[in-house]
């Protein structure tokens, strides 16, 4: 609807059609059936969440479809979905500004406009980074011609690359002394080792969480040629659809450099420069194989080692999608980069929410629970923040969604199920705690993390069926200094015990 001055109007607006943009633009609509709201997204398709289940208090399990930006206004008629790059808001005059160059009024705004991989260098076409499907789709043409890869990076898309690439060598360079460390601690990354060396690839493993699927032809769904410049993220089983392999015929190749990071990179130009001369790298400590071919690319780590690959993947993590926002606007930004928000995922300005990978949680968490950028917490955030948003335009008080109580996030990685519960890495608990561990090799791995008798946190590794016994222990803070090592005793049944 056309306002005063030309701009549109709309009493709601939403930035991104991500998970975190189309929750809250879904749950606004659903509040306010008879207000339109704008959902402005820079990406051709927007993601839905589908077949959400609840399955326990805090753990939840849900479908993510990338689907036409016409089928969420189909589900919601009074959503309309601008697809144009918002470029500039000028918060204190409610507006904001698209690269088509059209402006939108808005009385309560959400910005949801995610991440970006932080690349270890920017503008190197050796080094990808993975965020998108158009990402995802160059990563794999360039495998399919590919040797040997570099990957850095130790997080969540590292974990999952490692372990899905067949066909070609992989050198991964990790900063840390055990691998995964987003996720797990030194144990728990020995029982995923065996994994990487396996000479074939399993079947994967279903287990209960979170799919991705694309709903629509790609006609329908993404015009053809159509560029995902600023797409919204990948999730779970992203890789499904992809052949992952390079140009070589065994499954799992992968080096591990621990303790190290990249100190340059060198075009091969360069390199052969430098080995005629005396700045020539250090010979005995090249990389142990001398190359008889030369590669496009070299890596020289910080341990004195130098790698000739394809190219390299930089799974550094990711910097939040702010830059547009910026301008002009006073926003408070936290240390990570992203727009902080508190407990009602207010930013610091007026009427500006945001929501899901482009904010920073500013507000004092709960003992248990911390932000992790990831599928859940967007979908929690998008729909807290809608809930948010219309309490604030009725003038109604709201208390903090139940979700944020208790981190809580299933996935998979190595082909096994993993759950990760509270502060499942002893986070900001200092030396203050104890661990109790279970694990028979090649089956399950558990690790609770106790504090004065208080379970404070779990890493459950394969078919274990203990989250929801877990999740209760750890939400209701209960003493059980009486079980001791009971608690983890296989022949005794925990869940009857407790449930
Ligand atoms: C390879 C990969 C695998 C992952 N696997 C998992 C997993 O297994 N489990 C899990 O929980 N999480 C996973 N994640 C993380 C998860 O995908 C993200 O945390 C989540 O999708 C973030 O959602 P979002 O809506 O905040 O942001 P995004 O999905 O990034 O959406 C942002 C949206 O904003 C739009 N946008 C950006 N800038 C602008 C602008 N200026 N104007 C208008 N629109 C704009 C984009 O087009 C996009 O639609 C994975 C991420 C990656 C990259
Ligand atoms: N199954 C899951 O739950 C998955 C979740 N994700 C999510 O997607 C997002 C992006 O994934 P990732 O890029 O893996 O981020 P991440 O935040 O999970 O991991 C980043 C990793 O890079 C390392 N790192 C950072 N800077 C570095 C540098 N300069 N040199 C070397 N190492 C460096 C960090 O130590 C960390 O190990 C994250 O939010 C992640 O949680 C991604 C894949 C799978």
């Amino acid at each position: 609807m056309a306002g005063p001055g030309g701009a549109e109007r709309g009493r709601f607006a939403v930035v991104g059609g991500g998970i975190a943009g189309v929750t809250c633009a879904e749950k606004l609509a659903a509040e306010f059936p008879s207000e339109d709201i704008l959902l402005v997204t820079a990406s051709p398709v927007i993601k839905a969440v589908t077949n959400f289940k609840q399955v326990s208090k805090t753990l939840e399990e849900f479908d993510v479809e990338e689907q036409p930006s016409s089928l969420l206004e189909k589900r919601y008629p009074n959503i309309r979905v601008i697809q144009s790059g918002v470029k500039q808001l000028k918060s204190d005059e409610h507006k904001i500004y698209t690269e088509d160059g059209k402006e939108y009024t808005y009385e309560k705004l959400c910005l949801c406009a995610g991440a970006k991989p932080k690349l270890i260098v920017e503008g190197n076409p050796y080094v990808l980074g993975i965020r998108d499907t158009d990402s995802a789709q160059a990563f794999q043409k360039n495998l399919a011609q590919a040797e040997r890869i570099v990957v850095v990076g130790n997080g969540g898309i590292a974990l999952e690359l490692v372990y899905e690439i067949q066909g070609c060598e992989v050198i991964w360079a990790i900063k840390d002394k055990a691998i995964g460390n987003t996720f797990f601690d030194a144990g728990a990354a020995e029982f995923l080792l065996p994994k990487l060396t396996a000479e074939s690839q399993e079947t994967p493993i279903e287990c209960k969480r979170t799919k991705y699927t694309v709903e629509g032809s790609e006609e329908k769904g993404r015009p053809p040629g159509a560029s995902d410049k600023l797409g919204s993220a990948l999730g779970p089983d992203w890789h499904e659809g992809l052949h992952l392999k390079g140009t070589k015929e065994f499954s799992h190749k992968v080096h591990i450099e621990i303790l190290c990071e990249v100190k340059k990179i060198h075009l091969q130009q360069e390199f052969i420069q430098l080995q005629q001369t005396s700045l020539a790298f250090p010979k005995g400590e090249k990389n142990a194989e001398a190359d008889e071919v030369l590669w496009p690319v070299y890596v020289e780590l910080t341990n004195g080692k130098i790698y000739g690959c394809n190219f390299i993947v930089s799974a550094t993590g990711v910097v939040p999608n702010v830059e547009p926002f910026l301008d002009g606007n006073n926003f408070a930004v936290g240390e990570d980069g992203g727009l902080e928000v508190d407990k009602h995922m207010h930013t610091s300005l007026p009427d500006v929410f945001a929501a899901g990978d482009i904010c920073t949680a500013a507000w004092e968490p709960s003992p248990v629970w911390h932000q992790m950028r990831l599928w859940t917490q967007a979908r929690q955030m998008g729909w807290y923040a809608a809930k948010c948003m219309a309490a604030e335009a009725l003038g109604e008080s709201i208390d903090m969604d139940f979700s944020f109580e208790l981190f809580a996030h299933i996935t998979k990685f190595f082909n096994y199920k993993v759950v990760v519960l509270g502060k499942y890495n002893a986070q900001g608990l200092g030396s203050d705690h104890e661990l109790m561990l279970r694990c028979t090799k090649g089956h399950e791995y558990i690790k609770v993390v106790m504090q004065n008798g208080r379970m404070m946190g779990a890493v459950l590794i394969g078919e274990t069926d203990l989250e929801e016994t877990f999740e209760n222990l750890i939400l209701n803070q209960m003493d059980l200094s009486a079980y001791g090592e009971d608690l983890l005793n296989p022949d005794i049944d925990i869940e009857d015990y407790f449930d």
